[in-house]
Parts: structure tokens; sequence; C-alpha cells
């Protein structure tokens, strides 16, 4: 249980079961007077696809950073894979894994010793052969042994998705993953990923700001506003509920405030 400034009475109680891969609650965080994440909470199933969309500084960073443990809540609760975060993270970190276009790698490294690094972390067991295997699945296998810093954008974000799954997480928050990429990779990064759930019957949890991506590969959309979550359900469900054929024009109609069903 994480309790740094609020008084929990009343939260749902834990999971008994552990049959969420992620089980949020009132999860606040706040950053002097901005509330990044103002009383959100939800479960995710495990297996699945799920989208967090929001405009810029709706708290969807905030909010899988807390997930991963790197930032600590002002209140709230964060199960993850049926263990509390922070306090039992020792446990479940290696099971999880995370990518963002804002963390970058050692640039000097090459791509290799990158992922023989957190190959490592992770205690990977025959380490060289995973690396090898995640060359050939993502298409790295020319560049394994180039610095990153020499890495196009788009070889960098594939990079970035092999230390991902370097350790086979059963549970992977993405943060954009496929930002700045041209189409014809971003859709090969969102096939793969499609394809690695399936195998492995990962959860996965990804911010996006690509609609067409989060309506392909989610089967449920969290959409966060100012911090909170305004709607919460299947793509077709909130296309439907919005009256709406995409699910651009819905985020469109959040975020310029227009009610619900059947706006203009
Ligand atoms: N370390 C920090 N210190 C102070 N304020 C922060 C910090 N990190 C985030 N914030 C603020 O918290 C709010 C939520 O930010 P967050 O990065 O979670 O949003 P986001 O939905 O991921 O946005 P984006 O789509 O622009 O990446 C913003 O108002 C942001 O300015």
């Amino acid at each position: 249980m994480i309790v740094e400034d609020a008084a929990l009475s009343g939260l749902p109680a834990a999971d008994p079961a552990g049959s969420a891969a992620i089980d949020v609650a009132h999860l606040v965080k706040l950053y002097k007077t901005t509330r990044a994440v103002d009383d959100v909470s939800f479960r995710i199933r495990p297996g699945s696809i799920t989208g967090l969309l929001g405009g810029n500084g709706a708290g969807k960073t905030t909010t899988i950073a807390m997930i991963m443990g790197l930032v600590l809540p002002t209140s709230g609760r964060i199960q993850v894979l049926g263990c509390s975060m922070p306090d039992q993270s020792a446990e479940v970190l290696g099971r999880m894994n995370f990518e963002s276009p804002y963390v970058d790698m050692p640039m000097r490294l090459t791509v290799r010793q990158n992922l023989t690094i957190f190959g490592r972390l992770y205690a990977v067991e025959n380490l060289p052969g995973r690396i090898e295997k995640l060359a050939a699945d993502l298409d790295l296998s020319d560049f394994l042994d180039r610095a990153n810093g020499k890495l196009s954008a788009g070889q960098k974000t594939r990079v970035a998705l092999a230390k991902a799954l370097i350790n086979q997480p059963e549970l992977l928050l993405l943060d954009e993953p496929t930002a700045s990429l041209d189409p014809d990779t971003a859709d090969w990064i969102r096939r793969h990923l499609e394809t690695y759930r399936k195998a492995h019957g990962a959860t996965i949890l990804l911010a996006s700001h690509n609609m067409l991506e989060v309506e392909r590969l989610c089967d449920r959309v969290i959409i966060m506003k100012r911090g909170r979550i305004e709607d919460d359900d299947s793509p077709d469900k909130i296309m439907a509920r919005y009256n709406r054929t995409t699910l651009e024009e819905v985020f469109l109609d959040v975020a310029r405030g227009r009610v619900q069903e059947g706006t203009p």
C-alpha cells in the first residue's frame, strides 16, 4: 500500500484472485499545485492490449511511470501482476518491461552491448541466443554492432523494443511506441507487438497519440484529460457513444469539451 499524503479509507479491496494484470485504485500524483494524475482507477485484464489516450499533459506518462514504480504516487494503490508497487517491485520488475522514446540508451555502446547490459540486469538465460533471436525478429542484424548513437530514429525504436522484450515480459508498458516512425515501420512494430502478445499471452498498456494505432491494436481505450479518466471502454463502444466513426473524432470531442452522444 502506498500512502504519502492521503487517508485511503474506502479504497476498493485488492484483487483477491490476482486476476488483473494491473489494478490501480484512486491514484493521485501532485507536482506542487499540478494534479498530474487525479483519482485514477482501472483494472487491466491479463492478455489484453489497452490504449491510454489523452492530449499533452493529460497524465499518461505519469500514470505509466507510477505503474513501473519509477514515480511515487502521492496517494492511491497500485498492484502489478498481483504485487503491490512499489513495495513489492523486486518481485515483479523482472516480469515486466517498458519502452519510451524519452529514455535513451547509452549512445556510444553498440546495440549488442546495450542489449547485453539490459539482459544481464534481467538475468536472461542464454543471453547471446536471446539477442540473436530478437535481432532476427526485429530486423536488427545489420546494425547489431553499430553504436546506438549512429542509428536512425526508426532503428532506435526497434532497438528500444528489443530492450523492452529482452526478458520476455508478461507485462509491457509502452509510451508512444511508434512516435516519429514512418507509417510502414510503425505498422510493422504494431504487428510485432500483436504477435508477441498472442505468443506469450502478454498484457500491453500503451500511451499513444496515434488514434488509428489504438483503434487497430487495442481492445480497450482509457481516455485521460487533465489527470482524470474521461472515458473507458472498447474502441467500438466509445465511438458509438460519441456517435463517431473514428477515435480521432472522439479525441477531438473530448479535447474540445463536447458532450457525449451525438454531438454536432
Ligand atoms: N517531474 C514533473 N514535475 C512537475 N510537473 C510534471 C512533472 N512531470 C509531469 N508533470 C506535469 O504533469 C502533467 C501530466 O504530465 P504527463 O507527462 O503525465 O502527461 P502526458 O499525458 O504523458 O503528456 P504528453 O502527451 O505531452 O506526453 C503535466 O501538466 C506536466 O507538466
